[in-house]
């Protein structure tokens, strides 16, 4: 459901999350309010829980404490068949590029016809429109993404998260799945997406996350984090300096 005020799908937010192993603490983020509109990027070294904090927010973990929650209620059934996630490495049914497509347009009970529609304008919007009959696992890695990414698409998600999915990928896919993300965010999908790529969070982001060993060390407006970061942990982190 769209928030009236804020103009986006309405709030996202976590209150005195925390994920313990061992006594120790992965995730301890007393409070981070995900507004929009735009891409939300949370960067941070290896480890520093983006990972964690993204599937908390997906509801795949749960946390020892805390909760997160939409627009005031805490995350339920019905929020998390609004939302959608991607991972690094691409998981596609073996089957046709089309027929992943149908599988989820399926879930949503759409006519035939509708289904067959849809489908080809996903293709076209992902840049697939001749592979509809391919096998989905002899797709390149680009390719793969892109499906993926358009899968969960077809969901009609309010919220995509996106966890490093143009890591493993050169520069010309990764501009590919960029321009999918950002059409997507123009749409009003909220991307939430984890990155360790700095030029890319310049490119997409229209606030960051920024987080260090389990903590939020910063969040602002992109451009105010990147040109500007009040934290020694972003400031290092953006100078490239070797973070531990
Ligand atoms: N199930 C688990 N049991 C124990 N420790 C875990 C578990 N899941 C994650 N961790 C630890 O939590 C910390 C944060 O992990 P997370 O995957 O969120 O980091 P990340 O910031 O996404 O790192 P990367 O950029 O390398 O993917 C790591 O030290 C990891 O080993």
């Amino acid at each position: 459901m769209r928030d009236a005020v804020t103009g986006a799908q309405g709030i996202l937010e976590v209150n005195n999350l925390r994920i313990e192993r061992d006594g120790k603490a992965l995730l301890d983020v007393p409070h981070l309010c995900l507004g929009g509109p735009g891409p939300t990027l949370i960067l941070g070294p290896n480890g520093a829980g983006k990972s964690l904090l993204l599937r908390c927010l997906h509801g795949l973990i749960h946390p020892d404490r805390g909760r997160v929650c939409q627009n005031g209620a805490a995350l339920n059934a019905g929020h998390k068949t609004r939302q959608a996630m991607v991972f690094q490495s691409p998981v596609l049914l073996r089957r046709s590029v089309a027929a992943n497509l149908d599988f989820v347009l399926k879930r949503r009970s759409l006519p035939h016809a509708e289904r067959k529609q849809r489908i080809e304008a996903l293709l076209d919007e992902g840049g697939l429109g001749g592979k509809a009959r391919q096998p989905a696992r002899s797709l390149s890695g680009g390719e793969a993404q892109r499906l993926a990414i358009l899968r969960a698409l077809a969901l009609g998600p309010e919220t995509l998260f996106l966890d490093e999915p143009t890591s493993a990928l050169d520069p010309s896919a990764t501009q590919m799945i960029e321009r999918m993300i950002l059409r997507a965010s123009e749409r009003g999908v909220r991307i939430v997406m984890v990155t360790h790529d700095i030029g890319q969070a310049r490119r997409l982001a229209s606030d960051i996350v920024m987080m260090q060993a389990g903590r939020v060390v910063e969040h602002g407006k992109a451009m105010q984090v990147l040109e500007a970061p009040e934290s020694n942990e972003s400031r290092r982190y953006l100078d490239g300096g070797l973070v531990t």
